[in-house]
């Protein structure tokens, strides 16, 4: 059931097995598994309220809208790699997370990312062959709305057909901007068509796969809490209810944190919930981390120096933080604009769910690894997981006589952190991404531009591409193009690696590689913040992976 609000729970009564902070991705997945067991009674609480009627939420092509409603305000702190520039950071605050108001790209990242988590956690259970079969579980494939053909632009065998996250291929195309697209890929011979990018794979000119069914939007709310889950007795969803702090119950000799202390948004009562057997934090990047410091998990020093009371020393909660920087390259192109009528579009969305609104406009990207004769190899070294981690990424979209690439690093150096202000669990937490704080994503966003300047000077865009308006990277001085970069570089909202998995009994890190936080009993985190690395990929099949391989660690315990 759905509760409106904290007003509704009567804790009293109800005695939960499973209490878990946040319905995002990681959240709502471990909700929805949790409760397949009728003998496991679970609460799912969420700061934010429902995802349900919300149109914009809804509508695939509505996403731009959703900007600054839903979501929790964040800004960063001045960011030196980018000139001190705060950037307004986008994170959901709605039943379904971020998933409720993301851009649907479906993209799982390269096979060696996740091995890569095998390797940080020394448990090989961690890999892309043990995770492959959990991906294929989550995913529904379904066909593009409004059911055109896309056969040739995916390969069925890496897909699932049962799970509840529906993903399709974009409502329209091949236009003739993708077939240019695809010409191209057969003359190049540095970026080939990749049939299919979710087969670990991703590198090359790839066709767009979105977590889009029956022409909606398919988040986490709709997929993992659809319908049927909602009305599980043993399922119990408390909305606008906003965790504040998780405490330590007093008599047991370790630390044993299964409760945490609510407060209703709209009256400001506040409680607490405890769980029989565990409390899962599924708060995001940032709302894991800032939860953990409030209540006095994490750098001792640090904590006192905004006088929290430590209560378990664990260094590295907050720290590590990495995201995809991007940037907007633009060409001049011989075509003409195509307006979309958006009145007659969301009438034919609200008739029969198909048309432009049921895509998100781009229907191919490349995935490009930066040729390996580059120069910044030989001083910074490869931060690649390995051979099939591409390192760039290139969006392909036509504005009629403009085509934007955004080009974004996928393998950042630079690393940033989350940190709390003060002791008000209420007070913004202080978010630095430390974007270009490495000299490896300067000279990395270089060779971007670089490759995506090669892909339009090939054959199949003469007489359509008719000049690069930059910034170029070998025209500009050097400063030039770095200020550039600094002044219009923006995020593309895929933080993680702020509550680390790291080897068992390792002292870095913050969770054991079962997700368990190190050196407590009773609490888990299952989120992005858990991942050590940001993949090569949109993050957030990596989360619903990562969540529902938690969940089957987490029924086996119990
Ligand atoms: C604008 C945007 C566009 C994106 N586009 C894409 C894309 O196209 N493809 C892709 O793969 N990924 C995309 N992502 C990233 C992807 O959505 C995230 O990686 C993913 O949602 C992370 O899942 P999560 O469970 O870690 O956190 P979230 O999904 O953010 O969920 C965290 C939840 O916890 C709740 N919460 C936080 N703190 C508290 C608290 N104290 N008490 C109660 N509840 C709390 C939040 O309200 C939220 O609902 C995008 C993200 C954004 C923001």
């Amino acid at each position: 059931k759905v509760l409106e609000n904290l007003e509704r729970l009567d804790s009293t009564k109800e005695s939960y097995d499973f209490v878990i902070v946040g319905g995002g991705i990681g959240g709502s997945t471990v909700a929805s598994r949790l409760s397949e067991n009728p003998r496991f009674n679970v609460l799912l609480i969420e700061a934010g309220p429902t995802n349900e009627g919300v149109i914009d939420i809804a509508v695939p092509g509505f996403f731009m809208n959703l900007n600054n409603t839903y979501s929790w305000g964040h800004v960063t702190t001045p960011q030196i790699g980018l000139n001190n520039r705060s950037l307004p950071f986008n994170q959901a605050r709605v039943l379904g997370g971020c998933s409720s108001h993301n851009a649907m790209v479906y993209t799982r990242g390269s096979s060696d990312d996740f091995d890569l988590w095998g390797r940080v956690s020394e448990d090989r259970s961690w890999s892309w062959k043990t995770l492959f079969p959990y991906f294929l579980r989550n995913e529904k494939l379904v066909p593009p709305p409004g059911g055109r053909n896309a056969s040739g632009q995916y390969d069925p065998r890496f897909h699932g057909s049962r799970g509840f996250t529906s993903v399709s291929l974009p409502w329209g195309g091949p236009t003739d901007f993708d077939l240019l697209a695809i010409k191209n890929a057969e003359q190049s011979n540095e970026i080939k068509f990749n049939l299919d990018v979710n087969s670990g794979k991703p590198s090359g000119l790839v066709w767009i796969q979105s977590t889009i069914g029956n022409g909606e939007r398919c988040s986490a709310a709709v997929g993992a809490l659809g319908g049927k889950v909602r009305e599980r007795p043993n399922l119990t969803i408390l909305l606008n209810t906003h965790a504040t702090r998780v405490l330590p119950s007093k008599e047991s000799r370790q630390l044993d944190i299964r409760t945490v202390e609510i407060v209703s948004v709209s009256s400001g009562k506040k409680t607490a919930v405890t769980a029989k057997k565990e409390l899962i934090v599924s708060a995001g990047a940032f709302g894991t981390p800032h939860l953990l410091l409030n209540s006095g998990i994490g750098d001792k020093k640090e904590l006192e120096d905004v006088r929290v009371k430590s209560i378990h020393h664990l260094p590295d909660v907050g720290k590590g933080l990495s995201d995809h920087l991007v940037f907007q390259f633009t060409w001049s192109a011989n075509d003409v604009v195509r307006p979309v009528d958006t009145v007659a579009a969301f009438e034919e969305w609200q008739t029969n769910r198909t048309g432009p609104l049921t895509e998100v406009g781009v229907h191919q990207v490349i995935f490009s690894r930066i040729p390996p004769n580059a120069s910044l190899f030989k001083e910074h070294g490869d931060p690649a997981a390995g051979p099939n981690s591409p390192h760039i990424e290139i969006s392909l979209s036509s504005l009629g006589p403009q085509v934007v690439s955004f080009v974004a690093l996928l393998t950042p150096k630079s690393r940033g952190s989350v940190k709390i202000a003060s002791n008000n669990p209420f007070d913004k937490p202080l978010i630095d991404l430390g974007y270009l704080t490495h000299p490896f994503d300067l000279l990395a966003f270089k060779e971007g531009a670089r490759i995506a300047k090669r892909w339009y000077e090939g054959s199949a865009y003469e007489g359509y591409i008719t000049g690069f308006l930059g910034p170029d990277p070998d025209t500009l001085p050097e400063k030039e193009f770095d200020d550039a970069l600094k002044a219009g570089a923006g995020t593309w909202w895929h933080p993680v690696g702020t509550a680390s998995i790291s080897p068992k009994g390792a002292k870095h890190g913050v969770l054991d590689p079962e997700l368990k936080v190190k050196g407590l009993k009773g609490l888990r985190v299952v989120d992005a913040s858990a991942i050590p690395y940001v993949p090569t990929a949109h993050t957030q099949a990596a989360v619903y992976v990562l969540a529902e391989r938690a969940s089957d660690l987490i029924k086996a315990s119990w």
